[in-house]
């Protein structure tokens, strides 16, 4: 009985989407076919290691590409795994990918920048449509009696109809009835050169007609027949000198499903006490769910070729989500399980050994392709700063791969390394400084910077909300500590002089009573308030001790509602004493005044450093009245 089924809101938008967009791409359709096919041998191979008797006596998997000029088609067959009826109405006519209502949110109408998103997300089947006006699906799956196998037909337009129908061969064939405008696509020799192109690796034999060879009395001696038009054999167990860029970049799109290019790869061996063989990608772009900490993992694992599963958490640690790659090893067995491999202690290891190699395989880019390591860090770098906290083994080998903003530079730009900075230290500094806050703006006009700016000093400008982790974890770098210059009393080390500490405790004995006035009105607003010569434009900053939270770090965990499980770390307010406004205060006979003038000195540093005021029409009166008293004296 045939049945007709609508296709899911989601597929109806992303056809129209991939026709438009992918059009000027439109070859990448037998890829993608190839790529599924492909897949689908993958899975029975590995499904067969349980159960044998699923290969059906026909153990040789492959592929087959066939054109009909006549009937204007183009088939793609596979032996593969094919599909049951459920799984077809669930694979060709919904998107269960996670991420695809994110997906769908960032489509912007622009069809350029669309194309690009369409490809992250994964072209797939439905790629078949851009080529083809009707695309019939016939499958079988493995170890399905004959009459069990499905047709399903659809013209892309919104509906596809279903039926049973008998098929004796396992697998499944998609047959493409080719759109009247895209004709130069049937022919052996074209299909061949896409085929050729785009899927010399895979590692199944993908068979083509080959033309009937003629003697030179025009005797056919070889008739026209299927021959296996790729190497057809798994691309990471090549030599590397045998491959060239062009295929591990067709590798890197058939395994991550990505539109362009991979950034950079590092295809390794690995022998000794673990064998294993990994080729490992840096795509360019970040996938639309690069911030799902739940999103799939990009490596898949193989045991000896065979593949063995994706989504392997445990392959990849989560701050290097976004590598695409393949694991093969000899060192784990053929049918291992996911519970297996969550503790396994050889896949630990292997995995050490693959997250060494990237790092190599980033420094050097980071060393010799300046550019694209550029690239690599605005795309990826706030979700590889994750790694600082997670990953201590290699705490230092991540911190030196970090780029950071700095006062040094004239905007936000992440181009400063710590060795850079290290080298650019003054004489007598030995500390790293640095500011946390929610955005560059914040940081760059910060109070606290005034001093450092005054001497010269560079200070790291951090505002990534992963940084508040990075440098929770990170204390030193290459000896030098760390050091936030909105926490503590101001340390200038070695880089004050004499005059400098003298100046230090002068402003302090000077201010004393003023110190005094304020904390009297300010009262448990603070938890002290004292002199400093931080400041040299401002009047007064707020600062936190040197082992509390700082103050933009209880901001993002209030925001996250996590405020109560904080321990509630006061600030201390730092006054510039030589200020007109605090010298003001300091002078004035009224203490009503006094009162509002210190609480204006602490709204004030409250809102310097990007902090909320809690009553801010009362500053706004305040600051109002003052700005009236003083137009009128
Ligand atoms: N030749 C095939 N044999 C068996 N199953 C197939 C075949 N082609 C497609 N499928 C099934 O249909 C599903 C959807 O395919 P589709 O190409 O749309 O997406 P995908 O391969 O999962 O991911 P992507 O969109 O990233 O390529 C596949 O995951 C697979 O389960």
């Amino acid at each position: 009985m045939k049945e007709t089924l609508s296709f899911q809101t989601e597929v109806k938008q992303l056809l129209q989407l991939m026709i438009h967009s992918l059009y000027s791409n439109k070859e990448i359709f037998l890829r993608e076919l190839i790529s599924n096919a492909a897949d689908a041998t993958d899975k029975l191979r590995f499904e067969s290691l349980n159960q044998a008797a699923l290969l059906e006596n026909d153990g040789d998997l492959k592929i087959t590409v066939t054109c009909d000029v006549e009937a204007k088609t183009i088939t793609v067959s596979d032996n593969g795994i094919g599909m049951s009826r459920e799984e077809v109405i669930e694979n060709l006519g919904t998107i269960a990918k996670s991420g695809t209502k994110a997906f769908f949110e960032q489509l912007s109408g622009d069809a350029k920048k669309d194309a690009n998103l369409i490809g992250q997300f994964g072209v797939g089947f439905y790629s078949a449509f851009i080529v083809a006006d009707e695309v019939t699906v016939e499958t079988r799956r493995a170890g399905a009696a004959a009459h069990e196998a499905v047709r399903w037909v659809s013209r892309g337009d919104g509906e596809f109809s279903i039926e049973a129908i008998e098929k004796t061969e396992r697998g499944t064939s998609i047959t493409l009835h080719v759109k009247e405008a895209e004709a130069e696509l049937l022919s052996d020799w074209t299909l061949r050169r896409i085929v050729t192109t785009y899927s010399d690796h895979i590692s199944v034999p993908i068979l083509m007609k080959q033309a009937p060879q003629y003697d030179d009395e025009g005797n056919i001696i070889h008739a026209e027949e299927l021959e296996a038009v790729n190497q057809a054999q798994a691309l990471w167990t090549r030599s590397k000198n045998d491959i060239s860029d062009e295929q591990y970049q067709e590798f890197y799109k058939h395994i991550s499903h990505d539109f362009q290019d991979a950034l950079a790869w590092s295809h390794f061996r690995v022998e000794g006490k673990h064998e294993y063989t990994g080729l490992m990608y840096v795509p360019k772009a970040a996938p639309y769910d690069l911030y799902e900490r739940e999103a799939k993992g990009g490596v898949k694992l193989y045991v000896k070729r065979v593949f063995i599963m994706d989504d392997v958490q445990k392959l990849m640690p989560m701050y290097l989500r976004f590598i695409k790659g393949v694991i093969d090893t000899s060192d784990l067995p053929l049918n291992v399980s996911r519970e297996i491999l969550q503790q396994s202690r050889d896949l630990d290891q292997i995995r050490a050994g693959a997250v060494k190699k990237i790092l190599a395989m980033l420094e050097d880019l980071a060393k010799n392709r300046a550019e694209d390591y550029t690239t690599f860090w605005n795309t990826f770098g706030s979700v590889f700063k994750e790694g600082i906290g997670e990953d201590a083994a290699n705490k230092n080998k991540l911190a030196g791969l970090c780029r950071f903003a700095s006062t040094a530079g004239g905007d936000a730009t992440q181009n400063v390394s710590l060795a850079d900075y290290i080298e650019r230290m003054k004489e007598g500094q030995d500390k790293i400084y640095y500011i946390t806050a929610e955005t560059y703006a914040a940081a760059k006009n910060s109070p606290h910077l005034e001093i450092y700016l005054k001497k010269g000093i560079e200070v790291l400008l951090l505002t990534d909300r992963v940084d508040e982790w990075v440098v929770g974890s990170l204390f030193e770098f290459e000896g030098k500590k760390l050091a936030s210059v909105s926490k503590g009393e101001l340390d200038l080390g070695d880089l004050a002089n004499e005059a400098d500490k003298a100046e230090q405790e002068k402003a302090q004995e000077a201010a004393k009573d003023v110190v005094a006035t304020i904390k009297t009105h300010l009262g448990d607003k603070v938890a002290d308030v004292r002199a400093t010569t931080r400041l040299t434009e401002s009047p007064a900053c707020l600062v936190v001790g040197e082992f509390d939270m700082s103050q933009n770090l209880q901001r993002m965990l209030a925001q996250a509602g996590a405020a109560d499980q904080m321990p509630s770390a006061k600030p201390t307010l730092e006054i510039n004493a030589e200020h007109v406004l605090v010298q003001r205060l300091a002078n004035e006979g009224n203490g009503v005044i006094q009162a509002e003038l210190s609480q204006l000195l602490y709204d004030q540093a409250l809102l310097a450093e990007g902090g909320k005021l809690e009553d801010p029409a009362s500053f706004v009166k305040r600051m109002n009245q003052l700005l009236v008293a003083a137009h009128a004296s």
